[in-house]
């Protein structure tokens, strides 16, 4: 098995041997979906015993993430934390509530990229952080050199390093955990008493911040003092509350980064569509102003921009693992108990039956008589573990998106004898997958745009 873009080697698999392909690696079944209707039948229709996560010895047993919701296993605990979820953001008028922080932060990232474009990428991954710790703890990080974020980072590198496929033989081979850190060739427990401090750290810091605030009567509302504010609170309700508030970095910061990094490159690639969508912001909107999440509705082709954006380069190409909690005989063939199960999502996004020219970045697909398919019905999963954080996500990408267009022009960068450098395009092949980093110039489409993005920081 090839691990760079392991979603196109399955999708090359299913070109031989269907929509539903087995393989099993050492011993460990692996089930693969091709197509929607296949996610469709097993993941959503059958939810009830494909909703599951496989364990991975590393991460959940020895540095202690078995609690976060990504990880957590089928059971009471996940339904009580993905109730939480559902009530604080479940619906789309749900983060209605969230747009004053979203737009101020989306503002506060219009200057920073005026100011350092060359630093895009610092940019979008501060916004993000920001946006996630203002929702989950009312914390406002500092700009430079905050601790918080700085903890949060560091862990969520240690995060990624463990939930990466085949980063720990001790994943395939549970006994190893046994090994003393002593052992020559144990390096992996050397690392565990240190992240699994962060781990403890990264979930218990920002929540005592919380209860400081709520103590002194100063707490705005957040998901954690929303839930911790209950006088009948137990332990095991607060344990609830911890971790979910804590899931909500690690699902969220990341993957919207990878969103508007993907939103950069397709304007650099595609200018015909940047201006579309800037006559269109241009027309509805004026230039006196800034979109903000109400004109969500009224920019079509905006709308469609951001839709494409979901699809030319989904965020999570593989989707997480479902793991099977009891043989199903499925389509006639046997299915056994422990399974883990990866739909392709990839591949559903890219299959020319459903999107024509699917490596091309059209938003026009979306729109006319007979639209394609809506690409957020498979980007975010599927079923009972269906990304909980979904609509944050499209709020905070869309404003990225539109306010981005209406006052930026995104090119390529030159050289210095003044020729046009070509982005590569790249993707990274992390479950969270993002852009390999690439050059381009962002400049303020206008004066007046100049003076619109300071003016709004201003206001602040
Ligand atoms: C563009 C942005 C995002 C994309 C594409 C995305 C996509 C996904 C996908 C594909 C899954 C796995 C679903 C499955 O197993 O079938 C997932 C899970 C999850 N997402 Fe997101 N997500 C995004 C943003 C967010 C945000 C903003 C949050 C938090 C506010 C979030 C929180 C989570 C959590 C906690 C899980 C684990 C759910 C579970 O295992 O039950 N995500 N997401």
């Amino acid at each position: 098995m090839s691990s760079k873009h392991m979603w196109e080697t399955v999708a090359e698999w299913g070109r031989e041997y269907g929509d539903i392909i087995y393989v099993n690696i050492l011993g460990q079944p692996l089930v693969f979906l091709n197509s929607p209707k296949a996610a469709s039948d097993m993941l959503e229709k059958k939810s009830l015993i494909y909703s599951d996560r496989p364990s991975l010895t590393m991460a959940c047993e020895l540095v202690g993430w078995e609690w976060t919701l990504g990880l957590k296993r089928f059971g009471e605990e996940f339904r009580a934390m993905r109730k939480l979820f559902h009530t604080y953001m479940g619906t789309r008028a749900s983060v209605q509530q969230f747009a004053p922080i979203e737009e101020e932060e989306t503002k506060a990232f219009l200057k920073r990229v005026l100011e350092h474009p060359e630093d895009l990428a610092e940019a979008i991954r501060r916004t993000a952080g920001a946006v996630i710790l203002r929702v989950t703890y009312d914390y406002e990080p500092k700009d430079h050199g905050d601790s918080l974020v700085q903890l949060v980072d560091r862990t969520m590198e240690q995060f990624a390093i463990l939930t990466s496929p085949n980063a720990f033989l001790v994943d395939v081979l549970p006994i190893l955990k046994y090994i003393p850190a002593w052992f020559p060739g144990a390096n992996f427990k050397r690392i565990v008493p240190e992240w699994a401090q962060c781990t403890r750290d990264v979930v218990e810091v920002p929540l005592g911040y919380v209860k400081e605030q709520m103590a002194k009567g100063v707490a705005a509302p957040s998901f954690a003092s929303r839930f911790l504010d209950d006088q009948d609170l137990r332990e095991e309700d607060e344990r609830i509350i911890k971790w979910a508030a804590g899931s909500m970095y690690g699902g969220g910061a990341d993957t919207t980064v990878s969103s508007i990094k993907t939103f950069f490159l397709t304007m650099t690639l595609y200018p015909e569509a940047q201006k579309k969508a800037q006559a269109e912001i241009d027309a509805v909107i004026g230039n006196d102003r800034l979109p903000s999440l109400a004109d969500q509705g009224q920019l079509p082709y905006v709308d469609a921009l951001v839709k494409e954006v979901f699809r030319w380069h989904p965020v999570v190409p593989l989707d997480l693992p479902h793991r099977l909690m009891q043989d199903d005989i499925h389509e006639g063939y046997f299915i056994p108990e422990g399974t883990v199960v990866v739909a392709n999502i990839w591949k559903m996004l890219h299959d020319p039956k459903t999107y024509a020219n699917p490596m091309v970045f059209n938003p026009s697909r979306f729109l006319g008589e007979k639209p394609e398919l809506d690409p957020r019905e498979y980007c975010f999963g599927f079923g009972r573990r269906v990304c909980p954080g979904r609509n944050l996500a499209e709020a905070s990408v869309w404003l990225s998106c539109a306010m981005s267009l209406a006052v930026f022009n995104i090119m390529k960068a030159k050289d210095q004898a003044g020729r046009a450098i070509e982005p590569e395009i790249d993707f990274s092949s992390a479950t969270i997958s993002h852009p390999a980093p690439f050059k381009c110039s962002i400049t303020p489409r206008s004066d007046a745009a100049r003076a619109l993005i300071l003016a709004e920081n201003e206001a602040k």
